[in-house]
C-alpha cells in the first residue's frame, strides 16, 4: 500500500484564497484590513525563516503586518510594554511572540499580558481553557491546521483511536482536546511513557511532534492510518526532515503529511485565519 499525500501547501493556498476575498470583501464595505503585530526577540535563524513566512502570507492575503525584531537583551519589562501597547492599538486584531524566548524571559508571563481577544496563537490560559470546554475560541495554529488537514482526508474522526507523541503546551496538549472534541479516543504519550512502539501501533490517527529525525519508524505504523508529521528538523546536509521515517512509513499509512509542505504551511494558514476571526469577532 502506498499512502496517499496530504498536500498541506495546497490547502494551506487554498484557505489563504478564501481569506483574502474575506479581506476584499472587508475592505469594499469600509471595513479595515485585520492586522496582526508579529514580535520577534534575537536572532534564532530558523524563527526568522518562519516569522518572514507570517509575515509575507499575511501581505498576500491583504492584512496589515507589523513587525517588531527586538534585540536578544531585550528586558522582560520591555516587552511586556510592547505588549500594553498593542493590547490598545485600535488597527492591531492580533500578537504574535515567537517562541522561544531568550533564556532570560518569562514565556509564560509574556503570553499572559496578551489581551486573549488579540491571542492569535491560541496559548492564553484563558483560551486553552475555552478550548477544553468547547466554547468556540482562538485556538492554537498547529493543532487546528492539522484537524483541518485531518479533514481534508474525508476520513470520519468520530471513534478514531488517535495517538500523538509529544506532549507540549504548544502543539501535544491542545492536539489532545482538538481530537477529544472531534470525537476520538485520545492518547498522549511522552517522554516518561513506557512502550512508545506498542501505542504507536494501535493508532488510526498518529500525530508526532517530538523534534527528532526520523524518530518513528515506518514499520510501527498501523497499515492504513493517518500519520501527521510536525517535525520540522534540518539535517547537516541541509535537507528538511520530519518526525516520522517517510519513506518506510508512507508504505504503511493511508494518508501521510510531507515535511516540508505538509504541517508548517497549514499552521500559518490557521493564524491568519484566527487573525480574521479576532477582528470580526472583537473589533469591528
Ligand atoms: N508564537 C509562536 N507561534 C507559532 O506558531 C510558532 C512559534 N511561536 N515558534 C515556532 C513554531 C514553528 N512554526 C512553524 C511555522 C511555519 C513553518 C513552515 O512554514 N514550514 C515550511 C518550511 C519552512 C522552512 O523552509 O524551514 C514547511 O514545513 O513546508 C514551520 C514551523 C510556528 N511556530
Amino acid at each position: 500500500m502506498t499512502a496517499q499525500i496530504i498536500d498541506g501547501k495546497r490547502i494551506a493556498a487554498e484557505v489563504r484564497e478564501y481569506l483574502q476575498q474575506q479581506t476584499t470583501r472587508r475592505v469594499a464595505d469600509g471595513k479595515r484590513a485585520p492586522g496582526l503585530a508579529v514580535i520577534l526577540v534575537g536572532q534564532d535563524p530558523a524563527s526568522g525563516v518562519y516569522v518572514n513566512n507570517k509575515r509575507k502570507a499575511c501581505e498576500q492575503v491583504g492584512f496589515v503586518s507589523r513587525s517588531y525584531d527586538l534585540p536578544e537583551n531585550t528586558r522582560q519589562d520591555q516587552l511586556l510594554a510592547l505588549i500594553d501597547e498593542l493590547n490598545d492599538a485600535k488597527d492591531i486584531d492580533g500578537i504574535l511572540v515567537q517562541l522561544p524566548l531568550p533564556e532570560h524571559i518569562d514565556s509564560a508571563s509574556v503570553i499572559e499580558k496578551i489581551n486573549p481577544d488579540k491571542d492569535v496563537d491560541g496559548f492564553h490560559p484563558y483560551n486553552i481553557g475555552r478550548l477544553a470546554q468547547r466554547i468556540p475560541v482562538l485556538s492554537p495554529c498547529t493543532p487546528k491546521g492539522i484537524m483541518t488537514l485531518v479533514r481534508s482526508t474525508g476520513v470520519r474522526t468520530q471513534g478514531l483511536h488517535a495517538v500523538i507523541v509529544g506532549a507540549s503546551n504548544i502543539v501535544g496538549r491542545p492536539m489532545g482536546l482538538e481530537l477529544l472534541l472531534a470525537g476520538c479516543t485520545t492518547t498522549t504519550c511522552h517522554r516518561f511513557t513506557k512502550d512508545l512502539q506498542q501505542h504507536v501501533a494501535q493508532a488510526d490517527l498518529l500525530i508526532v511532534a517530538v523534534g527528532k529525525p526520523g524518530f518513528i519508524p515506518g514499520d510501527w505504523i498501523k497499515p492504513g492510518a493517518i500519520v501527521i508529521d510536525v517535525g520540522i528538523n534540518r539535517l547537516e546536509n541541509g535537507k528538511l526532515v520530519g518526525d516520522v521515517d517517510f519513506e518506510t512509513a508512507k508504505e504503511q499509512a493511508g494518508f501521510i503529511t510531507p515535511v516540508p509542505g505538509g504541517v508548517g504551511p497549514m499552521t500559518i494558514a490557521s493564524l491568519l485565519e484566527n487573525t480574521l476571526f479576532a477582528c470580526e469577532q472583537y473589533h469591528r
